[in-house]
């Protein structure tokens, strides 16, 4: 499968093409900056930290979806939120790891799903794909009395807060109880907040050094506290997911699949 890496010299990006380079059946070709980045001209496999392997990074989206079966987008909000549709105007495979979206920019990319195989997650990773599954889990079977905390932790250079896997483990919390997240959530606390709700969804956000992302769901009831803790220590772990996906959507009707989908969850 011809694959092209967006934000090719991110922290992602780099990942992606070095899980790309040791797949049996993938191709890296092509990876995609911003006009202007330092990368543009470069040896994508040479910003990998690989050896040369002839594929210039480009700033030309158009030109590079006309010749690619796939994406991995790994960018900012509006970044994937403009690629997205040209992925669907070139009906390719678009996975997308960004995170922090706003509705406006999540209906976009619900559109851009008319037409392209799309598979979205905050979280690529096989553990907490299936965090997120215990998570829906223990909520449904421990019931309102064990009040839900939501603690991550990323490093510094992080934009978005919660973090795209906080928010899909909220709403796997959220939907074991049959709630709306929206209704639920408790993203700050500061100040004079009284006494906590019953039934809220609390979330926590840290942020620091080169944290490459840590989440534990708390279920705190009456005597007793129960938790689900994922530690990521290497990227690889997200983009291996990534390319996964790609695999996995090449040829499947057009539609917004999760990771859930993919790994049969
Ligand atoms: N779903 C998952 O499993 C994971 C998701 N993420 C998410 O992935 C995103 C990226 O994270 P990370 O790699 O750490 O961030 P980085 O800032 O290191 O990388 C993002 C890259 O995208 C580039 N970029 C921005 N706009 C465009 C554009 N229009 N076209 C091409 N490239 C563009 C940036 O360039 P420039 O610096 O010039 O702006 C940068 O090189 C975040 O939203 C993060 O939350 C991260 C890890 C796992
Ligand atoms: O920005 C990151 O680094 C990460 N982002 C994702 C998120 O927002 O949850 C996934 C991972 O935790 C790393």
């Amino acid at each position: 499968m011809r694959i092209a890496v967006l934000g090719a010299a991110g922290r992602m990006g780099q990942a992606l093409t070095r899980a790309l380079h040791t797949t049996p059946g993938c191709e890296i070709a092509g990876g995609l900056e911003t006009a202007g980045s330092p990368a543009i001209g470069r040896d994508i496999g040479e910003i990998a930290g690989l050896d040369p392997i002839g594929v210039p990074v480009t700033d030309d989206p158009h030109a590079l979806f006309a010749h690619v079966e796939g994406v991995l987008d790994f960018t900012l909000p509006h970044a994937t939120t403009e690629l997205v549709a040209l992925s669907a105007q070139a009906r390719i495979v678009h996975v997308i790891g960004t995170t922090g979206f706003s509705d406006e920019q999540l209906a976009r990319i619900d559109a851009a799903a008319r037409h392209a195989a799309i598979v979205k997650a905050g979280n690529m990773s096989m553990g907490v794909n299936l965090m997120t599954a215990l998570t829906k889990r223990v909520a449904e079977i421990l019931g309102p009395e064990f009040d839900i905390e939501i603690l991550e932790m990323h490093h510094r250079h992080k934009r978005d807060a919660p973090s795209g896997t906080a928010l899909m483990l909220g709403e796997a919390a959220a939907q074991g109880r049959a709630v709306g997240l929206a209704d639920r959530a408790v993203r700050t606390r500061d100040g004079e907040t009284g006494p906590r709700a019953e039934g809220d969804i609390g979330f926590a956000t840290l942020r620091g050094g080169d944290v490459v992302g840590e989440h534990s769901v708390i279920f705190a009831g009456p005597g007793e506290r129960f938790e689900l803790t994922h530690i990521a220590s290497d990227r690889g772990i997200f983009a291996r997911g990534a390319v996964r996906a790609a695999l996995w959507a090449r040829g499947r009707p057009p539609g917004l699949y999760s990771m859930a989908d993919v790994l049969g969850l």
